[in-house]
């Protein structure tokens, strides 16, 4: 479980995430929703100190707090990043953009010599599980997007995580695609029992896949609850940038410090 403490982002005087409290409980599949600007990456990022908090603290469940040096390099090694733009390579092959994912484990010096046949064989079987075995060998440049995103998800795989931190992972898709790169991430962190923290826009693809659904406006949690409880108004309220509008109320089935969930929009 990983849990923040009271977190606040600020960027000089813009605060990107007012103080908030969270769980994340193991295996689950959380959607973080809400408009442009709203923090949905400032919150992500703070999950593996990409950013740092400004208040506040996160721990980690046999861990401790994620300030400890220790403690953040062994969190981060377990943790798969997937990005919108996918972050390839494009003139090395998917096999080596893979094999990326095990860097962590080794120190600098040793990340220079090649990969043991154990650790290439996990490479092989993280783009196997992807169904992009047959392109091990092919210059990503040359692949497709959604191929391209699944070279991505293969290199998260390959670090052996136990959470997956995946910001727009497929916002550069076309639908139908989106809809296969999305329920094949999904199906994987099940199978596997990875958490998965996930930024999207598509409501209609978090309500598929999500276990548990965070809506952020202006820096603030303002939904926090299972997707079937997410009506067509609370979704249009969260993307309207009208958050004054939602009444905030307890949540009362999950063991988080500060459960919030959007109520019915105030007449
Ligand atoms: N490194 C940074 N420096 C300054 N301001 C930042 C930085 N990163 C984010 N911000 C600001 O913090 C706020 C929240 O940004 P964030 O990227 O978390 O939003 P988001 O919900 O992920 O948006 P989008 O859906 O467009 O990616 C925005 O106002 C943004 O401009």
């Amino acid at each position: 479980m990983i849990q923040l403490n009271d977190v606040s982002v600020r960027f000089g005087s813009l605060v990107a995430l007012h103080p908030t409290s969270l769980a994340f409980q193991d295996g689950e599949f959380t959607v973080l929703l809400g408009s442009s600007g709203a923090g949905k990456s400032t919150l992500l990022r703070c999950l593996n100190l990409m950013n740092q908090p400004s208040s506040g603290s996160i721990t980690v469940s046999e861990l401790g707090n994620l300030q400890n040096r220790r403690a953040l390099q062994a969190h981060r090694r377990h943790t798969g990043m997937i990005f919108q733009q996918h972050q390839l390579i494009g003139r090395l092959s998917a096999l080596q953009n893979v094999l990326m994912g095990r860097i962590g484990y080794h120190t600098t010096l040793r990340s220079l010599l090649p990969l043991s046949k154990e650790e290439q064989a996990i490479g092989l079987h993280s783009l196997d599980r992807v169904g992009l075995l047959h392109k091990a060998l092919s210059r990503v440049d040359q692949l497709s997007g959604g191929q391209q995103q699944r070279v991505g998800i293969a290199r998260a795989l390959t670090q052996q995580p136990r959470l997956i931190l995946a910001d727009e992972p497929v916002a550069s898709l076309d639908p139908a695609t989106a809809d296969k790169v999305l329920a094949m991430l999904h199906q994987i962190c099940k199978e596997d029992g990875i958490s998965a923290v996930v930024s999207l826009h598509q409501v209609d693809l978090a309500k598929r896949y999500a276990d548990r659904i965070i809506g952020l406006a202006h820096g603030e949690v303002i939904f926090d609850a299972a997707p079937r409880e997410l009506t067509p108004m609370q979704a249009e309220a969260l993307y309207a940038h009208r958050p004054s509008t939602v009444k905030a109320m307890p949540r009362p089935f999950r063991p988080s410090p500060f459960p919030l969930h959007l109520a019915t929009a105030e007449k």
